[in-house]
C-alpha cells in the first residue's frame, strides 16, 4: 500500500438530524431491512446520539429536525431534501410508507427562510444525490435505478443551476448512490464501481481519475455511507478496510457503532443531511 503524506483540511459543515426515537423496521422496502429482525431502539437512540456528539466534537454544527410517530425511517435525514448554494430542492419519496416525511423537511428549510422548491418528480434527497463542490466547478452527482427517477435529475439541475452527472445504480444491495459512493472532500469521491453500470463507470473514471475506490466488503460494511468535512472521515465502525484505505489516502477515519440503524438499510450518512448555506 502507498502512503499518502497529504495533508488534508477540514472544513467547518452544517448539518441536520433527526433522532431515531420512532425508528422499526415495520415494513421492508429494500434488501437490508427484515421485519422478523428486532430493534433495539433504545440502542439504536444511544449509537445515534454518539455520532450526533461526533460531529460536535469535531466542531461542526447539528441542526435537530422532530422526529414524528409513525415514521419510523424519518431518522435517515439525508433523504429529505438537497441543498446548494443556500437553495433547498425537496424530496419525493418512491415509497408511501415514507412520503409523509417530505412535509417535514420542507417545513424545517422553509422555516429557516431558506430558498426551497418543491419537486415535481420523485427522488430521494442526498440519498442519491451528492455534491461537490469544486470539482468541474461544483457538480452534483445523481443516482438512479432504484429509488430517485431520472427527470429528478433535470428538475435537480433546472432547480439548483448546477450540472447534474446522471448515474445508473444496479445492485438492489446498494439502492441509494450515497451506499455505494461519497464525497471526500471539496474535489474528490470514493466509490464502489460495481454498483454502477458499466458506462456510469466509465463517466466516474473520467471525472474523477484520482478518486478513491473500494470493493464489494467495504461497501456492503456501508463503509462509503460516511460523512467526511475533508480531512476527518466518520464511518461505520465495521468498515475496517475502507478506514485503512482512506488512512493510506492522508484522511483520518473516525469509526462509529450504527448496528441498529443497519437493520433499517443505512448508516453514517443517511442519518447526515448537509445544510449548504
Ligand atoms: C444509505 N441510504 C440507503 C440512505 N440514504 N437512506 C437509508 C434509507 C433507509 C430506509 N429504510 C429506506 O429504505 O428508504
Amino acid at each position: 500500500m502507498v502512503t499518502v503524506n497529504q495533508q488534508r483540511v477540514p472544513r467547518k459543515r452544517t448539518y441536520l438530524m433527526c433522532s431515531p426515537e420512532h425508528f422499526a423496521v415495520e415494513y421492508a422496502i429494500n434488501p437490508w431491512m427484515d421485519v422478523a429482525t428486532p430493534v433495539d431502539r433504545e440502542l439504536a437512540v444511544k449509537q445515534w446520539d454518539r455520532l450526533r456528539e461526533t460531529l460536535v466534537g469535531l466542531g461542526h454544527e447539528v441542526h435537530l429536525l422532530t422526529p414524528e410517530p409513525g415514521l419510523p425511517d424519518m431518522v435517515y435525514a439525508a433523504n429529505g431534501a438537497l441543498m446548494v448554494d443556500g437553495s433547498v430542492y425537496g424530496a419525493r419519496f418512491k415509497h408511501e410508507q415514507r412520503a409523509a416525511e417530505a412535509a417535514a423537511h420542507r417545513a424545517f428549510y422553509e422555516s429557516q427562510g431558506w430558498r426551497f422548491i418543491a419537486p415535481s418528480e420523485t427522488n430521494e434527497g442526498e440519498g442519491d444525490f451528492a455534491y461537490v463542490p469544486e470539482a468541474h466547478g461544483g457538480l452534483i452527482l445523481a443516482g438512479h435505478g432504484f429509488r430517485t427517477e431520472i427527470p429528478a435529475h433535470a428538475e435537480a439541475q433546472e432547480a439548483l443551476g448546477r450540472p447534474v452527472v446522471s448515474l445508473h445504480l444496479i445492485d438492489p444491495r446498494f439502492y441509494h448512490l450515497d451506499v455505494a459512493l461519497t464525497v471526500l472532500d471539496d474535489s474528490n469521491i470514493a466509490y464502489f464501481p460495481g454498483a454502477f453500470s458499466a458506462a456510469s463507470q466509465r463517466v466516474l473514471a473520467q471525472l474523477f481519475p484520482a478518486a478513491v475506490i473500494a470493493d464489494d466488503a467495504d461497501a456492503m460494511a456501508f463503509g462509503l455511507n460516511l460523512v467526511s468535512d475533508g480531512a476527518n472521515v466518520v464511518l461505520n465502525s465495521e468498515a475496517t478496510g475502507l478506514a485503512g484505505t482512506l488512512k493510506a489516502a492522508g484522511y483520518t477515519p473516525v469509526p462509529v457503532e450504527l448496528a441498529e440503524l443497519k437493520k433499517g438499510g443505512g448508516s453514517v450518512k443517511c442519518c447526515i443531511a448537509e445544510l449548504r448555506h
